[in-house]
């Protein structure tokens, strides 16, 4: 049997998923010293150091901000995640948090829990408490959303046919993004409109610096009197400071949201979920399924779909040997590349090269068999980041 390839998994990842890499070519696990690829989940890699063998990161979810995207890619390691896969399981999540917040379900929770179960008056007890917990419907209300991509969609989608107005703000937005969004959602000039015309806010963009404290203490005061903020993106995001302090003065209702940090917890003002968002049977097998597929592709094909730091790049087999070169968007690299081969005596069958700000990436199909020496030639020029020879695997 040819030697297997190593995938080191980082975090629980659904089974299915784990089958899309047959064990006759694959072997996956916790303890995998030199590993070709790694799954992760929401697992810190920027604090771990990453094997030189890895060639490829497979994200089973969305956010890639636990991965060291910069570092990888000055290697030319592709980072994929799985776009969309799990953005019903927070969708419906964010619903459940403005009913949570709108009906004041944790405190109402809170005081059932603390009944006792065989008083007399227990009913008595009930319909007297009751009033405490009274809130207010969704239906009418102004849902404001940052952040249009796959969940804000579904979230805007979503609240749309509940009765709510919604309003978004996203810079860039893309057309399949803004087909999907039903008419009736208004488009907001910046994130300051949004926080001044919503009773709801609800964050959906990734943490970059761009978005880092995207709610703080000067923008937090344009949110409307008992307004909500919802946070589903990421800790950073929204300053829990802001937060606390416009809770302390009465002027922010609620914050919901699905990380809970230190200076969260203990507040009846604030719901706290312990990052459930992509946590759903189904979202876990949709982002395992969809990434060990994408990790495969590339790993046996130098095939590339979803990956964030490289462009899409996808070529048909039409012979059984293939190089796959990541390399630096600089004038002659393919000129380069093509010489090396042309040395050698290797005739270029079939070819693309695409690019992607400052990544580029060639699949190279070859009309024989490609020798160590030559990968070391196309290796060594400035510019390529990785060279990896991937002859066809049977079945
Ligand atoms: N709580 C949880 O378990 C989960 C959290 N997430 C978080 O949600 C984020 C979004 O996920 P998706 O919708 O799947 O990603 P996506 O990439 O489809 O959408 C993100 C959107 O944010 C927009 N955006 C970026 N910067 C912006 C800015 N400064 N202002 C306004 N819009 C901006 C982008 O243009 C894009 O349309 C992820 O990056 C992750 O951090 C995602 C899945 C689960
Ligand atoms: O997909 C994302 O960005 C998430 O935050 C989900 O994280 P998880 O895979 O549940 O650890």
């Amino acid at each position: 049997m040819a030697e297997r390839l190593q995938v080191l998994v980082l975090n629980e990842i659904s089974e299915n998923g784990l089958q899309r890499l047959p064990s006759d070519r694959y072997a996956t696990g916790k303890n995998i010293a030199a590993p070709d690829a790694v799954l992760v989940r929401s697992a810190d890699m920027h604090k771990m150091d990453v094997p030189a063998s890895v060639r490829a990161i497979g994200r089973a979810g969305a956010g890639t901000n636990n991965i060291p995207v910069k570092a990888m890619s000055a290697r030319g390691v592709p980072v994929f995640n799985a776009p969309g896969a799990n953005a019903n399981a927070v969708k419906e999540l964010v619903l459940a948090g403005m009913l949570l917040a709108a009906r004041n379900l944790s405190g109402a929770l809170h005081f059932v829990g603390g009944l006792v179960p065989d008083r007399p008056d227990l009913e008595k007890t009930v319909e007297g408490g009751k009033s405490t917990y009274a809130g207010y419907e969704l239906a009418g209300r102004t849902l404001g959303i940052v952040g249009l991509g796959k969940i804000g969609c579904l979230v805007a989608d979503a609240a749309i046919k509940l009765g709510m107005n919604v309003l978004g703000y996203d810079p860039d937005i893309t057309v399949d993004a803004a087909w999907s969004l039903p008419s009736q959602v208004r488009k907001a000039g910046s994130v300051a409109e949004v926080l001044r015309v919503a009773q709801f806010v609800s964050l959906h963009v990734p943490l970059v610096d761009a978005t880092r404290d995207m709610v703080n203490a000067q923008n937090i005061r344009l949110m409307q009197p008992g307004a909500v903020l919802l946070n589903f993106s990421r800790e950073g995001v929204v300053s829990d400071e802001a937060v606390l302090t416009s809770l302390a003065a009465g002027h922010l209702g609620r914050y919901v949201c699905d990380f809970p940090s230190a200076a969260l917890l203990r507040n009846d003002r604030i719901v706290c979920l312990p990052h459930l968002g992509a946590s759903t049977r189904e979202a876990e097998e949709n982002c395992a399924v969809m990434v060990a597929d994408q990790l495969r592709d590339y790993l046996e094909n130098g095939n590339i779909a979803n990956a964030v730091n490289f462009p899409s790049v996808s070529m048909a087999r039409e012979s059984e040997y293939r190089v796959a070169i990541a390399n630096a968007n600089v004038p002659n690299m393919l000129g380069q590349i093509s010489t090396a081969m042309a040395r050698a005596g290797l005739n270029i069958h079939n070819m693309v090269n695409k690019s992607r700000g400052d990544m580029a990436y060639t699949l190279v199909d070859v009309d024989s068999a490609v020798s160590d020496a030559v990968l070391a030639d196309i290796g060594a020029i400035e510019g390529v980041l990785s060279a990896r020879y991937l002859p066809h695997l049977p079945g």
